[in-house]
């Protein structure tokens, strides 16, 4: 599924509009091609015609402002008006975010010839000729995608503002806020007030941090977005303010108001989607106030110290990439505690791990040699690597019941979830275990539990499994991961890479070692588990997203 921000197509049209040169010579391109094509086109229906026409006027439109110079911004005058966020980018004057509430008003930058209140140069859609386009028109028009997308594109190398709600008709917020927005639209002629209502558009296309958000783009570039708290008369003196089109006189409470942007509320399945990006979001926001700061009043350690219990004579990258990723994410020492075999292959892998080799096919043994470590570790990832040799699977399952007694963080993937397929006991109950199942993994140990094969929704699934262990946390891994500790449920569904390569599991589990410590430590609402699994599963993914985009074809190493 393709996801991109709000501002991608922006960015990628902004080099055009940039050198006035290049936009100067792509109009007159453009021009010469509409004009052809206007000729072309003229020959076959009426229908054609009036598009051509439009089309004919936009070139105009181009034609007759491509002087117009880039402007410089300030914030100037006081008037109480509340946006989100203030979007200016590296060639403006001002830049930043203002909290809602704050006094300000965004201006063109006050200069000796325009002053300090020449508004934008928009261009007047109503003053066209036989104007019959759709924004000379006093009124919302509701737009798809791909009409946006084109408007934005044109706004890019013409002088036109756009002033855009994204909404949706399921969603309160959205319906509140339709009939000020529908009145907005009212206020103005010759403004494209435009609305996309996201019901209908591709889920998590537009990642939009509120709903409903209202944005206003000039020239290609996304200025800033308004709060929803505003009132009508502040965003129609905003709108007037920075356009400097006159407001039409229109009352809040006409029944006109009550389009196009439906105000009643329309009951859907897309009430879960909200959700779940609301979800995502302010997970990653928690998860991000749990990260230590990098003070020089710590000590080594205090960022925490990960134990990887795994590793066999076959299996030797899968610790090795649990116990490397904990100290690449932040964590200050990793410790591996392996078989006799695996030892050195894995320390000559790097210097930077502490490599045990007291894991054997003794458990009484590897429990009095390993046990003194323990205490000294936030976390433990148990099984990559591990095999499936019973008398080691005897030996881990010795250590699990030590690491339980000591209420510590565990983290429980690959052969380790084996060990537990066998015998679910031995985690049940335990709230500070995370399992890691895979696809597969996650179906053997549902088949186990239940007694019967997964069926019907996955995120249900998902949670009666983590419920039915006692509410211990499962990330099961995917496309979409699935985090849930049977009673909240977080998708981490960001992209990752198409590439398919064994270790990107390994690096999932050792990331969620270190960060369970974090969010122990900090002490968050969202339970510490949920929050660490979350944080690492996007970590995961988006490393893999952008080592993807790098290198075409990764490895785990990568
Ligand atoms: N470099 C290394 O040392 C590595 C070692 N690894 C270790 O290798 C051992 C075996 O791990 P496996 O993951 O192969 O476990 P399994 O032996 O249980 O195999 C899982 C099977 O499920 C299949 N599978 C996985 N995801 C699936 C999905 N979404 N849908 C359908 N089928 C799916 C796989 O192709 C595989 O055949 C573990 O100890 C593991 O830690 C792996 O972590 C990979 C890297
Ligand atoms: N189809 C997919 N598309 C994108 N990312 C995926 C997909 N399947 C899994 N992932 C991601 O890959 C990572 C590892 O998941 P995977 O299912 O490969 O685990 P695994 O088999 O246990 O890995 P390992 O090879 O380390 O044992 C996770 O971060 C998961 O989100």
């Amino acid at each position: 599924m393709r996801r991109f921000v709000m501002d991608e197509p922006i960015l990628y049209l902004k080099s055009r509009a940039k050198n006035p040169s290049v936009t100067n010579t792509w109009a007159i391109i453009r021009i010469s091609l509409l004009v052809f094509l206007l000729k072309l086109h003229s020959a076959f229906s009426e229908e054609t015609n009036t598009a051509v026409e439009k089309e004919s006027k936009l070139s105009h439109v181009e034609n007759s402002n491509a002087s117009i110079e880039e402007p410089t911004w300030t914030f100037c005058g006081t008037k109480r008006l509340s946006f989100i966020d203030v979007v200016l980018d590296a060639n403006f004057s001002t830049s930043g975010s203002m909290a809602v509430g704050e006094e300000c008003l965004l201006r063109p930058k006050c200069d000796e010839t325009t002053g300090c209140n020449a508004p934008l140069h928009c261009f007047d859609f109503s003053k066209l000729e036989n104007g019959s386009l759709e924004f000379s028109e006093s009124r919302v028009v509701v737009v798809s995608p791909h009409r946006l997308e084109s408007i934005v594109e044109d706004s890019a190398v013409q002088n036109v503002c756009a002033i855009v709600l994204f909404y949706a008709p399921w969603c309160t917020f959205s319906v509140q806020f339709a009939r000020k927005f529908n009145a907005l639209g009212r206020s103005f002629r010759g403004l494209p007030i435009l609305a996309l209502n996201l019901a209908e558009s591709e889920p998590y296309k537009y990642i939009l941090a509120y709903l409903p958000l209202v944005a206003f783009y000039y020239r290609g570039k996304t200025l800033f977005k308004f709060s929803l708290e505003s009132s009508f008369e502040d965003l129609r003196d905003i709108v007037s303010n920075i356009t400097g089109f006159e407001a039409l006189p229109v009352n809040l409470s006409d029944p006109e108001n009550e389009g196009p942007i439906r105000t009643e509320r329309e009951t859907s399945d897309q009430v879960f989607l909200a959700i779940s990006v609301w979800m995502q979001q302010s997970s990653l926001k928690a998860f991000r106030a749990c990260i230590p700061p990098l003070t020089f009043s710590t000590h080594k350690g205090s960022a925490g110290r990960v134990g990887v219990i795994g590793g066999s004579l076959e299996y030797t990258g899968a610790p090795y990439f649990a116990a490397i990723s904990s100290l690449k994410a932040g964590g200050d020492l990793a410790h591996v505690f392996c078989p006799e075999a695996a030892a050195p292959v894995i320390k000559a892998y790097s210097p930077e791990l502490i490599v045990h080799p007291l894991l054997s096919a003794d458990a009484t043994e590897t429990t009095r040699a390993i046990l003194p470590w323990l205490p000294r570790m936030h976390s433990l990832v148990i099984g990559p690597g591990l095999g499936r040799d019973p008398a080691i699977m005897a030996s881990v399952k010795a250590l699990i019941a030590e690491v339980r007694k000591m209420s510590k963080s565990m983290v429980i993937d690959a052969d380790g979830l084996h060990l537990v397929t066998l015998d679910p006991s031995i985690v049940e109950g335990y709230r500070d275990a995370i399992l890691t199942p895979n696809e597969a993994e996650f179906q053997r140990l549902y088949t186990k539990v239940f007694g019967a094969k997964a069926t019907g929704n996955s995120g249900e699934q998902t949670k009666l499994l983590a419920a039915k262990l006692g509410n211990l946390v499962i990330v099961r891994k995917g496309q979409v991961d699935l985090i849930t500790d049977g009673q909240n449920i977080i998708e981490c569904n960001e992209r990752g890479s198409p590439r398919r390569c064994g270790g990107q599991g390994d690096l999932l589990s050792g990331t969620i070692g270190l960060f369970s410590h974090w969010t122990n430590t900090a002490q968050t609402q969202v339970p510490g588990q949920l929050l660490a699994a979350y944080g690492s599963c996007y970590l995961v993914k988006k490393c893999a997203e952008l080592a993807f985009a790098k290198h075409w074809s990764i490895h785990a190493s990568q």
